[in-house]
């Protein structure tokens, strides 16, 4: 995978005169002719000046931008950029998806851009995961018309130029550094993403006039050992059993600080074990079917009472109608050029399935799905981050956004399958959308 930073504009290729020679010997020293040299000279001189100042300089870094897929001049990423974020509608929003090359980012910007909306894509193609499979999804993208700009929410000169560029209505913040057990082995990650990447964005967007609504992505791993079911965004979330969980926690008070000091309005969702096609591969579901197919042994958690782990396992196109139903109900920010005018909205839902399934089951469907016996090793769920069970209470979303999930996880998986074998077998053109 190469590293397609786009190239500088050419700097002036500017070639000094020669030198002027003043020939003093010459009989001919008249004081026109100096007159007429000197005047040369400083015509030269003032035109080199000019042309050291011109926009012929090599640009400054904050005019570097970055397509991800080819090497664009300044001039064209802009122009790719206000026409990605371009509504349809005068009515439509205009978005900034963050993350846009994830999973859920990349299917909430297509339903966004296909209803309407302007959409524009930030993302930093890390290597968490197999980054063929986010080329993949942005190609997609791309033929839908939404242009990703490949950098890093940390980095705050790019924000502020995209922010700069394009009056955002909302910004779908879903770049995050994901998986609960990853955490132990890279905590830093954690902190940058989820917590310095987050801070950074709601920085820049609290000084935009007019300031976007956010919609972010929290997590049901904030609930962590709470064992009151199901979970109610009344609920303590005081207690995270991962460093991840630490993380989205952190970002939800970090919201209520923006939200308390600066008016943005800012929407978390905790998003319940999403899964589907074009799904992360770092997920259970979709290393047990990679496994499966490869007759390779797959580990499954169970609970300290022999019972099993069990997920609120959400379906792909359920999270992405929250989101959007988040984002057309988000309130405008109160605040402009980081003054707060009056108190602005501020909302945490749950988006889950409300059924939880034991991780046992999970297998099992999978197993009729694919047709092949699991080699399962059942060992005690370790403590690596992971918590028994999720369950989400949906009362909230429901009455607050229309929320309501309308898949079982056996025909979610079905759908993934299929996705899974398509994109896999090869044949990558019969993994459409
Ligand atoms: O809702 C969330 O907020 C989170 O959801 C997701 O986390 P989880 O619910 O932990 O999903 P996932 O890893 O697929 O494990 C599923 C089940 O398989 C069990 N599990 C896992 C691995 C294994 O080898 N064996 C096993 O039994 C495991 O114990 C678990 O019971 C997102 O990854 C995370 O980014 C975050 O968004």
């Amino acid at each position: 995978m190469s590293h397609l930073d786009n190239i500088p504009s050419t700097p002036g290729k500017h070639k000094p005169d020669k030198a002027f020679r003043f020939h003093s010997a010459a009989a001919s020293s008249s004081l026109s002719k100096l007159t007429l040299y000197s005047t040369l000279f400083l015509s030269v001189l003032l035109i080199f000046l000019l042309l050291l100042s011109s926009p012929s300089s090599p640009p400054s870094p904050r005019r570097h931008l970055s397509t991800g897929s080819h090497h664009t001049p300044l001039s064209l990423s802009h122009k790719l950029i206000r026409k990605s974020a371009r509504p349809r509608y005068t009515t439509g929003h205009t978005v900034l998806v963050t993350g846009a090359a994830g999973f859920v980012g990349t299917h909430v910007s297509l339903a966004l851009k296909r209803r309407g909306d302007g959409v524009l894509g930030l993302d930093n193609f890390n290597h968490y995961y197999d980054p063929t499979l986010k080329r993949a999804r942005q190609k997609i993208l791309e033929k839908a018309g939404v242009f990703i700009v490949e950098g890093d929410i940390n980095d705050k000169g790019l924000l502020q130029q995209l922010l700069d560029a394009v009056l955002f209505t909302h910004v779908m913040h879903l770049a995050a550094q994901a998986g609960v057990r990853y955490a132990m082995q890279n905590p830093g990650s954690y902190v940058h993403s989820n917590i310095a990447g987050f801070v950074n964005l709601l920085e820049v967007s609290k000084l935009a006039n007019p300031q976007p609504a956010i919609i972010w992505a929290s997590s049901s791993s904030v609930y962590g050992l709470n064992s009151k079911v199901p979970f109610s965004e009344k609920d303590r979330t005081d207690q995270p059993a991962s460093l991840y969980a630490a993380t989205k926690k952190a970002g939800e008070e970090i919201a209520h600080t923006y939200n308390h000091i600066y008016g943005l309005s800012i929407t978390g969702l905790r998003f319940f074990t999403v899964y589907g096609p074009w799904g992360r591969p770092d997920m259970a579901y979709f290393f047990f079917t990679k496994d499966i197919m490869k007759g390779k042994t797959i580990t499954v958690y169970e609970s300290p009472d022999k019972g099993s782990v069990a997920r609120d396992f959400t379906y792909i196109d359920d999270i992405v109608k929250g989101c959007l139903g988040a984002l057309d109900t988000a309130k405008k920010s109160t605040g402009s050029g980081g003054k707060k005018r009056e108190p602005a909205q501020l909302r945490i839902f749950n988006l889950g399935n409300t059924s939880p399934v034991p991780v046992s089951r999970l297998v099992s469907i999978l197993e009729k799905i694919l047709k092949v016996k699991a080699k399962k090793k059942v060992v005690p769920l370790p403590r690596n981050g992971d918590v028994e069970f999720t369950h989400a209470n949906i009362t909230l979303a429901m009455t607050e956004l229309g929320y309501k999930p309308t898949t079982d996880l056996e025909a979610g998986l079905k759908k993934f399958v299929r996705w899974y074998l398509s994109f896999y077998s090869g044949s990558k053109k019969k993994s459409s959308w």
